[in-house]
């Protein structure tokens, strides 16, 4: 076991906020804020169903998981050019680089803007272009991840594939997300097989709504190397020493979890049990502008409602983000050395 220097309580809600880390977990059309929506609506002339920013903002009361996709993708209506695409990007890489973010795998959802006609290469192009700026001008790493809409059918992921492979080196993987219960992983069995064939990373959504089999066959059927949330494998003591045993990551969202009453209270939220069974969980915000917070915030009111949460556990969410991420591994331990630095140095008198 790492070594860490005693970190007094108090000093544990900077540490977290000023500790290195990386984000694996975040939608990039979710970091859209209420202004930008209006802003892009503006230029773009698009027509929205809320007068204000902030009727937009008092309609952000969901229920569950789909009552926030229904606004998430009216929101995305907004992106119509590579430059709004950029620009969305660009804010989200300022903001995370603040919450000394160093690394991001940010999933885009290409779907929702093909079907309302947006060309697959003023999507990618505008992500991309702002990820490499980002790393120049804000010194961030950043890749991306291409998610296929699970309530719509495998043919249709196919599809979004081919129009996809034009930008193959502009994407480092593949991933699930969108509507959990009733589009059950093997429905994409065939995609993700193709997928891994052309040597893209996998991960999927599993276990947010939905129950345990959704995560054995995302790891089975779809062979995944990390699942997106997974806080439902709680209720299966196999599927826990599987993740444990085989390190699969789970990307947790705390946040979102309190905001789609997945957990009634923070307070209630597994991710202590999580890491005590030894698996590899990290924090993460999903969809920060529509579930109130971004990395640190996520960080911070965690630690806040959980008072079992410690440093070690700190030290360990960070440690998990750069051991699950898809960076080199001489990468990855350097900022892992970088995280232990900033440990020593919360530790000084
Ligand atoms: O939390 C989520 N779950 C599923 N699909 C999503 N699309 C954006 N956020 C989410
Ligand atoms: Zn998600």
């Amino acid at each position: 076991m790492t070594a860490l220097p005693p970190i007094a309580a108090e000093r544990l809600p900077a540490l977290l906020a000023a500790m290195p880390k990386a984000e694996l977990h975040i939608h990039i059309e979710g970091s859209l804020e209420p202004e930008m929506i209006f802003q892009l609506a503006n230029r773009n002339g698009v027509e929205l169903a809320y007068e204000s920013v902030e009727a937009l903002r008092r309609a952000y009361a969901f229920t569950d998981l789909q009552s926030f996709l229904d606004i998430y993708y009216a929101g995305a209506s907004v992106l119509l050019h590579e430059q709004d695409f950029y620009d969305m990007a660009w804010a989200y890489l300022e903001r995370a680089a603040r919450d000394h973010v160093v690394h991001a795998e940010i999933f885009f959802d290409p779907q929702t803007h093909t079907a309302r006609g947006v060309g697959m290469e003023a999507v990618i192009r505008g992500l991309h272009r702002a990820s490499q700026d980002a790393r120049e001008r804000l010194g961030i790493s950043s890749a991306l991840i291409l998610c296929f809409l699970r309530h719509l059918s495998e043919e249709e992921a196919f599809a979004t594939l081919e129009e996809a492979m034009p930008f193959r080196g502009q994407f480092i993987g593949v991933g699930l997300d969108s509507s959990e219960l009733g589009h059950p992983p093997e429905k994409f069995a065939r995609v993700f097989a193709r997928c891994r064939e052309l040597g893209l990373r996998l991960v999927a959504h599993a276990g947010e709504e939905g129950p345990p089999a959704y995560i054995w066959s995302a790891l089975d059927v779809l062979k995944v190397e990390r699942i997106d949330h997974g806080v439902q494998a709680v209720h299966d003591a196999a599927l826990m020493r599987r993740l444990a045993e085989d390190r699969i990551a789970l990307t947790v969202c705390p946040l979102s979890n309190l905001k789609l009453r997945v957990f009634p209270e923070l307070a209630q939220h597994n991710l202590k049990a999580l890491l005590d069974a030894g698996l590899v969980a990290t924090v993460n915000s999903d969809d920060p502008a529509y579930f109130g917070g971004y990395m640190n915030d996520n960080l911070v009111q965690t630690f806040a409602a959980l008072p079992q949460l410690d440093a070690r556990d700190a030290w360990q969410l960070a440690h998990n983000s750069f051991e699950a991420s898809f960076v080199a591994p001489d990468v990855r331990r350097a900022w892992q050395e970088r995280l232990l630095g900033s440990f020593e140095e919360a530790a000084r008198p």
